[in-house]
């Protein structure tokens, strides 16, 4: 109500005139009441009253607005009811009545008159005439003061929400400071909306809401007692005694008859709404178009990149990654408008800098689609042409491959600088501009979470790279909902967020702040505290951010005008879906495989890397090259098909036969898939049963060629649940006493050498450990793809103690133990494999 009483304040001239004109009435009435008139004395008494209350404002009080004149034997004065400030209006016939329509309008374009421009909105409701009341006031709907009536059950029921929370939010001080929402009834709604509707009129005065509600009869006053009631009768009004302000000492309200002012001239609310419209637009929630640059792509990112990021009541705020500000740490719950945040920063900046001049790196974390925008889809193959790397969804180990590829970058700045001999980005020649660099990771605190290998891993490129960013054109914006408690950053959150001068706190966010600053506890969604001293109390601006989501439409067309400029052949970001499975058929390395010199490759995966290459294991000639996947995850019997139609691809007709055991029903399909596959491609297939696996492994552990094949050809032997072999193999032959498990395994230690692999899955790691004769036996099949076994199984199988490994769907750990490799990968299914 602040602004109101400055409106008070301008209205208090007007105030004392009436006042003038009472004192006039008063002395008038004082001559009649010498005749003993019985009512005259009353009459004074209350003009007396009313005159005092207008002479002597109140510091922040109502607005007091004309109605029409009141009559007196004597002449008229002006009647004057008191709105806003917890004053409202009820008047007992609605607008079907004219006098009522035109005192509802003359009302609104007093109040919106009275007031500085862009502190009064007002809202009107008409189930009765459909909002025929307001059409004259059409000129303030364009102006956006008015806002388009509510007719409808439903939108009156929004509009009342809409009200309530403006009468929540005022009253926490919370909302746009000082506005006054006018709530305009012209008729009565249903008598659940009008039982909210008189409930509005019970809020006090900080409420922001002033209720003129018409088509009210009885009992007005005890429903409503903050309102003033008006009823008329076929010749003029009669006015009740405003609530704090009474006429008389009784309760009968003005003793003099009213005559209600007419419409306005016409034209009033055109002029009005001429006058307004600037003021209100400036008012208005910032626009998302608010933030765009004139024109695109026409700053340097020299010396800082900068954009404007909402506006701190009408001032636009503009916030920069430079020297003073490199990094930005946003905190907020969830739903605080983070993601909406980010947006509206990474918008900003693409449009301002040309891809030269801005790359982005965008890592969320959280289960959702922040980024998706950025990146070709089906619906839309447009992407940001700045985005480098986008990881949706993304893995821990992704967003350390991206921290690590931006520790690479950091060397290579460093390198160039030394070479040009500068020590600051904008000191580069022209030729050897680097662009600056955006990294936004949301949700940081997963990427940290407990104290693993890749906690640790991560606080420390984070620290290396808030530390020499700012330098070398490298920021940093983490964002996250909690940015305190976590583990590993114990004893380094000071060093690190010491890097962070750029506070923006969120609601909820207030931990982004010093912990004595409660400015971020009453904000609401759409709304931060930005702070330039690492959230030091008394440095902090409220900033109103605009939706950048509220037009798709609008986004997108940004979205693709930055599409069609980007430079030619520039290429779209590699990106990372974390909940995307992996095809072989869309990885280049995958569909690349032909037949070459040397070991051929079982692909079985994509890393999870920037890059998303294609991960897997040389099978050469050295003792156990052999693949074990290993886990109940039916995705088993997939990676053993797709590392067997990679190794087919390897291999012209006849370089290869492949030996097929699919021992358990899981594998039926992908095996009847496989054969029709290996045979199309001109390979010869064996299928086997338990029996026939068992007498092969006779056959490929015997000495000489390989079950008696040419020495050149290679023998892939492919076994689908080994472990339901266990009992065959276990069994001694009646002729040599030989077990199964004996040829297995002389098959795994001399087969390489002589062209013979296995790729085996076995759905538990302990049926694959009584295989190789115990864990020690472990490097006979030196790779393995781990699928849903527990870590810690995992680590007493491979006898790493520290392994950090948590099954989950989707995922696989890739372990070679010749070159020591431990790599989590997607690991490949066939498209079909979603259907079955
Ligand atoms: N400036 C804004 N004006 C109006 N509404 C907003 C604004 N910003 C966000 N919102 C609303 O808040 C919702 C949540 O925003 P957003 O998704 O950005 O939150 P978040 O903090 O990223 O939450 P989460 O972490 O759960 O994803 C949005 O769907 C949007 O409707």
């Amino acid at each position: 109500m602040g602004r109101l009483s400055t409106a008070y304040g301008q209205a208090v001239a007007a105030h004392r005139h009436a006042a003038y004109r009472l004192a006039q009435a008063r002395r008038a009435l004082a001559v009649a009441a010498a005749s003993a008139a019985p009512d005259t004395a009353e009459l004074v008494a209350g003009l007396d009253r009313t005159a005092a209350a207008l002479t002597a404002p109140p510091a922040a009080g109502p607005l007091p607005v004309r109605i029409g004149t009141a009559t007196t034997v004597d002449g008229g004065f002006p009647a004057l009811v008191p709105l806003g400030a917890g004053h409202h209006l009820v008047v007992d016939r609605d607008a079907r009545d004219a006098r009522v329509g035109a005192l509802l309008r003359t009302l609104v374009l007093r109040l919106l008159a009275a007031a500085p421009a862009g502190t009064v909105r007002v809202a009107g409701l008409d189930p009765a005439t459909l909002g025929a009341t307001f059409l004259p006031l059409r000129p303030l709907v364009d102006a956006g003061v008015l806002a388009a009536t509510a007719t409808s059950e439903a939108e009156i029921a929004a509009l009342l929400d809409q009200a309530e929370r403006h009468a929540r939010s005022a009253g926490q001080a919370t909302g746009p400071a000082g506005e006054l929402l006018v709530l305009v009834a012209a008729s009565a709604p249903g008598p659940r909306e009008l039982a909210r509707l008189t409930a509005l009129t019970h809020a006090g005065d900080t409420a922001g809401v002033c209720v003129l509600l018409a088509g009210v009869s009885p009992g007005a006053e005890r429903t409503a007692p903050r309102a003033t009631v008006l009823r008329l009768n076929e010749r003029y009004a009669l006015l009740g005694d405003p609530p704090g302000h009474p006429f008389s000492p009784d309760g009968r309200g003005l003793a003099a008859p009213v005559q209600l002012d007419g419409d306005p001239q016409p034209g009033t609310a055109a002029g009005l709404a001429r006058q307004l419209g600037p003021a209100v637009r400036r008012d208005a929630p910032p626009a998302f178009a608010d933030l765009l640059p004139a024109r695109r792509w026409t700053e340097s990112a020299a010396t800082g990149l900068r954009t404007v990021v909402g506006r701190a009541g009408r001032e636009p705020v503009t916030l920069a990654f430079d020297d003073a500000t490199p990094h930005w740490l946003v905190g907020g719950r969830t739903g605080a408008g983070k993601t909406v945040f980010l947006l509206d920063v990474l918008y900003g900046l693409a449009s301002r800098y040309a891809p030269a001049e801005l790359q982005l790196h965008l890592l969320d974390f959280k289960e959702g689609v922040s980024f998706t925008e950025f990146v070709p889809t089906d619906r839309d193959p447009s992407w940001l042409p700045h985005a480098r790397a986008v990881g949706i969804e993304s893995d821990r180990e992704y967003g350390l491959a991206v921290l690590r590829g931006l520790r690479r970058e950091l060397d290579r700045r460093a390198g160039v600088f030394k070479r040009h001999g500068v020590s600051r980005l904008a000191d580069l020649p022209p030729a050897a501009a680097l662009p600056r660099a955006v990294v936004v990771v949301d949700e940081f605190h997963v990427l940290l979470a407990g104290a693993d290998a890749v906690a640790r891993e991560a606080v420390d490129l984070l620290e290396e790279l808030a530390r020499k960013g700012r330098s070398y054109g490298v920021h940093l914006v983490l964002a996250s909902q909690s940015t305190t408690g976590i583990e590993s950053l114990y004893g380094r959150a000071e060093a690190i967020f010491g890097q962070f001068p750029l506070r923006v706190a969120l609601p909820g966010g207030g931990g982004v702040l010093d912990p004595l600053s409660d400015a971020a506890s009453r904000l609401q969604v759409g709304s931060a505290v930005v702070n330039t001293a690492a959230g030091a109390i008394g440095a902090d601006t409220v900033v109103r951010f605009p939706d950048a989501h509220a037009d798709p439409a609008g986004l997108a067309r940004v979205r693709h005008e930055l599409w069609q400029a980007r430079p030619a052949g520039s290429p779209p970001p590699a990106v990372f879906r974390g909940y995307e499975p992996a095809h072989p058929a869309d990885t280049p390395a995958f569909t690349a495989l032909a037949p070459a010199a040397g070991a051929p490759v079982a692909l079985v995966g994509r890393a999870v890397d920037v890059d998303g290459t294609a991960a897997g294991f040389a099978l050469d000639a050295v003792p156990g090259r052999h693949l074990a996947v290993v886990g109940t995850d039916p995705t088993g019997a997939e990676v053993l098909h797709a590392a067997v139609t990679g190794l087919a691809r390897q291999h012209a007709p006849g370089q290869a036969r492949f030996l097929l055991a699919p021992l358990v029903a899981e594998a039926q399909v992908v095996a009847a898939d496989l054969t029709g596959l290996l045979t199309a491609a001109g390979h010869p297939v064996d299928r086997l049963d338990v029996a026939g696996l068992r007498d092969r492994l006779t056959g490929l552990a015997a000495p000489g060629e390989p079950d008696g094949s040419a020495r050149a050809v290679r023998t892939y032997l492919v076994v689908f649940g080994v472990e339901a072999a266990a009992a065959a193999l276990a069994a001694p032959d009646p002729e040599t006493f030989r077990s199964g498990r004996e040829e297995l395994r002389t098959v795994l230690r001399d087969g390489p050498g002589r062209g013979v692999h296995l790729l085996g899955w076995w759905r538990g790691l302990r049926p694959l450990a009584d295989d190789l004769g115990g864990a020690h036996q472990r490097d006979d099949v030196a790779c393995l793809v781990a699928l849903n076994v527990p870590g810690a199984d995992l680590g007493l199988h491979l006898g790493a103690h520290d392994l950090a490994w948590r099954p989950r769907p989707n995922r696989a750990l890739l372990v070679d133990r010749h070159d020591q490799r431990l790599q989590l990968i997607v690991p490949f299914v066939r498209p079909e494999s979603q259907e079955q």
